[in-house]
C-alpha cells in the first residue's frame, strides 16, 4: 500500500522549459550583482563560504566565486551553493509576478486525490527548498503548498545517489516499499527503486527506451493502488 507519495518537480510536475527558458535566465541575469551586493550579508555570506568548501578553495575571492557559479550554470551543475542563490533570486520574480510556477494541468487535480485518499506528499528537487516552496506557492494553480507534507533538496543527498533515498524514507517514517517517487529521470528512479521505493517515470516529451521502470505521460494515469511493488 502507498502511504506516501515523493514527486521531482522538472520534468515532472512541471515543463522543463519553464525551468530552463524562465527560471535559469532570470537568476543567471542577476547573480553577479546580486552576489556582490549581498556577499557581506546573510544568507550570501554563508552560501559563498559553503561554496569555498565545496570547491575546495578556501581563499577564492568574491569574483573568482562569482566565475565557479558562471560555469555551474553552464553545466547544469545541482550545487547546493548554486541552488541556494537561485531560489533567493527567483523570490523577486515571483512576488513581483514576473512568472508563475509552472504546473501541468494534469497536477493538481492528482495530488488533491492522492490527498483525500489519506497519501502524504513530498517533493524532492535539485532546486533549494525555499525554491520549491516558491513554485508551488506562486503556481499557475496558485498557493498549493498547503498539500505537500514536506520538501526534500540536496541537503539530503544527490538524486542519482541511493543513500538520498534512504534519508527521506527515514525521514518520512515510513517503510520504502511504501513510498511512490515520480520522476522524468530513469537514473532516479533507478536510486529511488535500489533503496526500495516503487517507481513511475513521467515521459512529458521524448521517449525513454533505456527505462526500465512503469511509464506514464499524465498524472491522471498514475493510481498508487495499482504500482507493483
Ligand atoms: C525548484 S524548481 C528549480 C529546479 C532546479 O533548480 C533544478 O536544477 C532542477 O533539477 P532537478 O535535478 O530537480 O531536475
Ligand atoms: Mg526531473
Amino acid at each position: 500500500m502507498i502511504r506516501a507519495i515523493v514527486t521531482d518537480i522538472e520534468g515532472t510536475t512541471s515543463d522543463i522549459r519553464f525551468v530552463h527558458n524562465v527560471l535559469f535566465p532570470y537568476a543567471r541575469e542577476r547573480l553577479a550583482g546580486f552576489v556582490t551586493a549581498e556577499q557581506y550579508k546573510e544568507p550570501v555570506s554563508t552560501i559563498l563560504n559553503n561554496l569555498r568548501e565545496e570547491v575546495a578553495q578556501p581563499e577564492a575571492t568574491t569574483a573568482e566565486l562569482i566565475e565557479v557559479l558562471f560555469a555551474f550554470m553552464d553545466e547544469d551543475r545541482k550545487s547546493t551553493a548554486l541552488k541556494a542563490l537561485q531560489g533567493i533570486i527567483w523570490r523577486d520574480g515571483y512576488v513581483n509576478g514576473d512568472f508563475k510556477g509552472h504546473l501541468y494541468p494534469d497536477v493538481l487535480p492528482a495530488l488533491e486525490k492522492w490527498k483525500a485518499q489519506g497519501i502524504d506528499l513530498y517533493v524532492y528537487s535539485s532546486g533549494s527548498v525555499a525554491a520549491q516552496k516558491l513554485l508551488f506557492g506562486y503556481s499557475d494553480e496558485g498557493d498549493i503548498t498547503p498539500l505537500f507534507s514536506g520538501y526534500f533538496d540536496t541537503l539530503v543527498g544527490a538524486k542519482r545517489d541511493v543513500q538520498s533515498y534512504r534519508n527521506i524514507a527515514a525521514q518520512i517514517g515510513q517503510p520504502p516499499a511504501s513510498i511512490l517517487f515520480l520522476s522524468d529521470i530513469h537514473q532516479e528512479l533507478d536510486a529511488a527503486e535500489a533503496a526500495g521505493f516503487r517507481t513511475t517515470q513521467l515521459i512529458r516529451g521524448d521517449d525513454d527506451a533505456a527505462s526500465h521502470h512503469h511509464q506514464v505521460n499524465s498524472f491522471s494515469n498514475i493510481k498508487p493502488e495499482q504500482i507493483p511493488s
